[in-house]
């Protein structure tokens, strides 16, 4: 039994199309494998665990002797989006895809935001981020209207200039909207905060300031399951977000990438049972919606570099699994995240028997190798992998 598990999800970083893909109109995404084609990077400490093994990729080669075990898991829940990526990693299936809004949202939920927050309503579209403040960032300067747009994620999102609409105001407006937003006529997966500066669409520029309000995961995740049998379970980053904190003990928040290795390494140095969970969302945001290869190989190489300081901080009672919650192929049409695999690696701080784990059929037997760890009886459809871990 491992005394703490540090559990890593690189947002995004998908290992192929996986064999539903063409539901979701993802075949042939393959995040990681076209990234590298695109900006070739080495990342010596991701192969040195056994990256390369799990799938051919550009300059990563398959270790003779990795030094984690390796596989790649599928995702059952019928979802490609980062809440049910994370709450099937946590236990759960998703059979129900959450509802999207590709022509906008309707009128009647419009005129309940106008209603309650006094500010009128532009866009509500399918749109970029960086796109939709640069079409009506300059209108909302002078008219003060919301800027309300979607993706194909189950998201509503609300872009605001920080001088004109302060943050304060804007997370209050986020809030009503998550109220109205969880009954099933217009449920929204997650309503996000997306604040900006800037003084003409030339040089608009989003903040660190955006904030994510999810729904309340739909059923017990092995978060729970851990704070009810007392271990600690220490959120970095999204994943407070992504949880609603329900199952969390311990927040901590994060400002990117980097930031969130600074703070994973901060947390192994505290005295807990339990779970450690970190998201590096940067992956996604920054590099894959924004169809950006070369920032997304940077990202990865920063993270590669960043590794062996994680790894250095594991001793013989801790177990760190590193995976994905969906993929995000920067190279692939659109700017919507991609139906894919995702990598798993796991090691410990000892020298174990090292090599392929069997592929997962879906994300939570990391939700079932955790129960199992801790012993909490937490009962999910995903297998435990312990086993197999020695
Ligand atoms: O284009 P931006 O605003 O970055 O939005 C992206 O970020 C959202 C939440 O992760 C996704 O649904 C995607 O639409
Ligand atoms: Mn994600
Ligand atoms: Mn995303």
């Amino acid at each position: 039994m491992f005394k703490r598990i540090h559990l890593i999800v690189l947002d995004s970083v998908g290992i192929g199309a996986q064999h539903d893909a063409e539901d979701f109109g993802d075949t042939g995404s393959h995040t990681l494998k076209h990234t590298l084609e695109s900006h070739p990077v080495e990342l010596p400490n991701l192969a040195r665990l056994g990256l390369g093994c799990i799938d051919t990729l550009p300059g990563v080669e398959c270790s003779d002797r990795p030094e984690a075990y390796y596989s790649k898991m599928n995702e059952v829940s019928q979802g490609k989006d980062t809440m049910t990526g994370h709450w099937e990693i946590a236990g759960l299936n998703i059979k129900k895809p959450f509802k999207v809004y590709p022509d906008g949202f309707p009128e009647a939920l419009l005129d309940r935001i106008r209603e309650a927050t006094g500010r009128d309503i532009v866009g509500n579209k399918p749109a970029s981020g960086t796109e939709i403040i640069k079409e009506y960032g300059e209108h909302q300067m002078k008219t003060g209207d919301l800027i309300v747009y979607t993706s194909n994620d189950p998201v509503l999102q609300i872009a605001a200039h920080e001088d004109i609409i302060p943050l304060d105001e804007l997370y209050t407006i986020c809030e009503k909207v998550r109220a109205m937003t969880t009954d099933p006529d217009f449920l929204v997966g997650r309503v996000i905060a997306r604040p900006y500066i800037g003084n003409s669409k030339d040089n608009f520029e989003r903040t660190e300031n955006r904030h994510d309000y999810a729904l309340e995961p739909f059923g017990k995740t092995v978060l729970n399951a851990l704070e009810e049998n007392g271990n600690d379970v220490i959120a970095i980053g999204k994943i407070d977000d992504i949880f609603t904190s329900s199952g969390i003990t311990d927040a901590v928040r994060t400002k990117n990438n980097n930031d969130g290795v600074d703070k994973l390494l901060e947390v192994m140095d505290r005295e807990f049972t339990g779970l450690s969970f970190l998201n590096l969302v940067d992956f996604d945001a920054l590099y894959g919606h924004r169809r950006n290869p070369e920032g997304y190989s940077s990202a990865l190489k920063a993270f590669d570099d960043r590794l062996p300081e994680i790894e250095a901080k594991l001793s013989e009672d801790d177990l760190l699994i590193i995976t994905a919650d969906h993929g995000n192929d920067p190279t692939f049409e659109g700017t919507d995240h991609t139906r894919e695999s995702v990598p798993l690696l796991i090691r410990h701080g000892g020298s174990g028997n090292y090599g392929p784990l069997r592929n997962s059929d879906t994300f939570s037997d990391v939700a079932a190798t955790i129960a199992e760890n801790f012993k909490i009886g937490y009962d999910t459809h995903g297998k435990s992998l312990l086993r197999d871990i020695t």
